[in-house]
């Protein structure tokens, strides 16, 4: 007999996605469906356990579920590379959930949670996913939606370690830290000078405000930055945005979200299977949205390697 394996992050989505599983447990049990559920203690600790899920009950396994946000999805992937044979599914619980708009996940988590019981039998389907290796660190690390350096990472940073954050999000205004330091670092971001190589293609830029590195269109909470990004396609999209005033990006930051981005001419679009980015300058990297290191950074497609159950 096979089981379900959902790792559930108690704080994605402000603790929302542990009032949902509790929620969902009483459905699973109510359709006498086999499952066991393993709650995360700490960050990194959702990675671990899928690790150990694979290792341990690896002829076991109908399909291991990260219930929770990008980050989970990001961790559970990370823990499962080394068993591309288990089925990984995905309940969107935290706040922003870009896996489930470009893996077409559906976007309500009951009905995330009724396609994986429905379809627990089926065979998954094969995507792309990244490896990258940034500076000073010796193990790689995967990606499923981008891989990104600049402002957004340094936006990341400045979220996390807001001292309002855990405030905010208690009384449900966890976003507006979010907003908040997009405004702080707008104003502060000193632009820099990038040299990518793309397929040993070396293109220079300068003045640039960030780089994203995609495996499909969307990111940062619904921004279709890489509108023909393709997570099966064998290929990353690279997206540099550089040489535009502060005021302008901000024009561009209002039109990302419906892709329209793409026809400023400061914003230039590449594709390609191994890329790698430097710096002269101090430049912080982010893998789905968490921070991973610094530059330079280098990931390269990792074609069909990861077997997902979705639509
Ligand atoms: N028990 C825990 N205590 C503290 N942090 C945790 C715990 N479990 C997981 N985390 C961390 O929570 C972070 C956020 O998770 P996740 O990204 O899934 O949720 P979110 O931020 O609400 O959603 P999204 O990224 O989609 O906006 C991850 O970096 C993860 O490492």
């Amino acid at each position: 007999m096979k089981l379900l394996f959902f790792i559930v992050n108690t704080k994605a989505g402000n603790g929302k996605a542990l009032k949902l599983w509790e929620r969902m447990k009483v459905e699973l049990e109510q359709q006498k469906i086999n499952y066991r559920s393993f709650y995360t203690k700490y960050p990194t600790h959702a990675e671990e356990l899928a690790r150990q899920i694979g290792s341990m009950f690896d002829d076991k396994i109908e399909a291991v579920i990260a219930v929770g946000g990008d980050g989970t999805i990001h961790e559970v992937v990370n823990g499962m590379v080394d068993y591309p044979q288990v089925k990984v599914g995905y309940i969107p619980a935290g706040s922003g959930n870009d896996f489930s708009r470009g893996f077409s996940v559906p976007k309500a988590p009951f009905d995330a949670l009724r396609f994986i019981v429905k379809n627990r039998h089926r065979k998954g389907r094969l995507f792309d996913i990244g490896k990258t290796r940034v500076r000073g660190v010796t193990k790689s690390k995967y990606f499923v939606s981008s891989l990104g350096t600049g402002f957004d990472a340094a936006v990341s940073k400045l979220t996390n370690e807001s001292k309002m954050k855990k405030y905010l999000n208690k009384i449900k205004l966890g976003s507006l830290a979010y907003v908040g330091a997009v405004f702080r670092v707008l104003f502060t971001y000193k632009l820099t000078d990038v040299t990518i190589e793309i397929d040993n293609q070396t293109i220079h830029y300068n003045k640039v405000w960030f780089v994203t590195v995609s495996n499909q269109p969307y990111y940062g909470g619904g921004m279709k930055i890489a509108p023909k990004a393709s997570p099966r396609d064998g290929l990353f999209d690279v997206t540099i945005v550089h040489n535009l005033s502060r005021i302008k990006l901000l024009l561009v930051f209002l039109t990302v979200f419906l892709g329209k981005h793409t026809g400023f001419k400061e914003i230039v679009q590449h594709k390609g299977a191994k890329i790698s980015i430097q710096s002269n300058t101090k430049m912080l990297v982010h893998a789905d949205g968490e921070l991973v290191g610094q530059l330079p950074v280098q990931a390269e497609v990792q074609h069909q390697k990861i077997s997902f159950l979705v639509k």
